[in-house]
């Protein structure tokens, strides 16, 4: 296949490493031209992904060049930035490519989805986007160690086809049909992680972190089923699987981020201390409006919120979240 990256981050630039390694021709665009000289120069994208990207990867930053052609156009940039970044690109995919988003978050203002960002600027019908998501640290897998991922789309033959294009011995795919949940999982599991790092950062324990992660899962489901996603696809890579790793690990730029806060830092000098993408930020507003907007609590969210945006004590915030009305699970 042929296939046009959007966006040479760190998981950009890897996924067309794994493009390459699953043998498809991949153009990948990137904003800068010192990115593309780099990669022209050494295959490599220092800073963003470790080791060559692959002999069937070229790059540009002229993103119709990239898109020329394309059967699989691939966004990857950050979620809030994907409105404009689409602006243009609409009348320029091939009729039936199919488009995939990367990206975890959930827009700001209009607290869509990604899928329906897409969906919404470039007219493309839901069935021809897919969602890759799932545990999926880029370091870990620019370092081809195992890992496993969800390929979701409403039309299940496309998510085959998409399957098949990213197969590698080292990257596993599964299909699903759920978007809704799919695409929840990966978001919520940013802000959920921001709470984890936090509390890892103020010395709490296993139990502490442990509660963390399944109310967390809990909240999440809760709102994937207000809206319409399969419970079972919290209990699955996109659900439980990322928020755990995510959680976890100290690669994750949510978890480390959190860390900062539960250090002291304000918002801003987190945001100085961290010159990257960091999706839960700027989610955990979205996610919130769009659970008030459906009748659902989210416990966990409002007060991550509420540390970010409002300058609450992450102490507070815990004692706030222990101290709720007692309930049955
Ligand atoms: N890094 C990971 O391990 C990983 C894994 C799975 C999913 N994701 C998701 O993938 C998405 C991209 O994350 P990333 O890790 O590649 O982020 P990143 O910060 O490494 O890279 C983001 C890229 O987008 C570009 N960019 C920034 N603002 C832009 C704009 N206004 N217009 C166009 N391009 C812009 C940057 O130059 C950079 O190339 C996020 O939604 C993230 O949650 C990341
Ligand atoms: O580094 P993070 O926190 O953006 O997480 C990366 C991936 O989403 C993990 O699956």
């Amino acid at each position: 296949m042929r296939a046009a990256v959007l966006g040479a981050g760190s998981w950009g630039t890897t996924f067309a490493k794994v493009l390459n390694d699953a043998g498809n021709d991949v153009v990948l665009w990137a904003r800068r031209s010192s990115v593309v000289s780099a990669i022209a120069a050494t295959g490599m994208n220092p800073g963003y992904m470790e080791g060559q990207i692959g002999s069937r990867v070229t790059a540009t930053t002229d993103v119709f060049e990239a898109l020329r052609d394309a059967e699989l156009v691939v966004l990857s940039v950050p979620s809030q930035t994907l409105r404009s970044v689409l602006g243009s690109v609409g009348p320029h995919l091939d009729t039936d490519s199919t488009v995939v988003s990367l990206m975890k978050g959930v827009e700001l203002g209009t607290t869509l989805r990604m899928s329906q960002v897409i969906v919404e600027v470039t007219g493309v019908k839901p069935d021809r986007v897919a969602v890759v998501t799932g545990p999926n640290l880029a370091p870990e897998i620019a370092a081809e160690q195992p890992t496993a991922t969800v390929v979701a789309c409403e039309d299940i033959d496309r998510a085959a086809r998409v399957q098949k294009a990213v197969f590698t011995p080292y990257f596993r795919p599964y299909t699903n049909d759920d978007v809704v949940g799919c695409e929840l999982g990966g978001a919520v599991k940013n802000v959920i992680a921001l709470a984890y790092g936090m509390a890892q950062a103020m010395g709490m324990g296993d139990n502490t972190r442990a509660s963390l992660i399944t109310r967390g899962l809990a909240e999440t489901a809760r709102l994937g089923v207000a809206l319409g996603a399969d419970p079972l696809t919290f209990s699955g890579l996109a659900g439980l699987g990322d928020l755990v790793a995510t959680c976890s690990s100290p690669l994750s730029r949510n978890h480390t981020f959190g860390e900062y806060l539960g250090r002291g830092m304000t918002l801003e000098q987190a945001q100085e201390a961290a010159k990257y993408t960091v999706e839960g930020v700027k989610s955990c507003l979205s996610i919130r409006d769009l659970a008030r907007a459906h009748g659902v609590e989210m416990p966990i969210t409002e007060q991550v919120e509420r540390v970010c945006h409002e300058g609450l004590d992450p102490r507070v915030a815990v004692r706030s979240l222990m101290t709720r009305e007692v309930k049955a699970e």
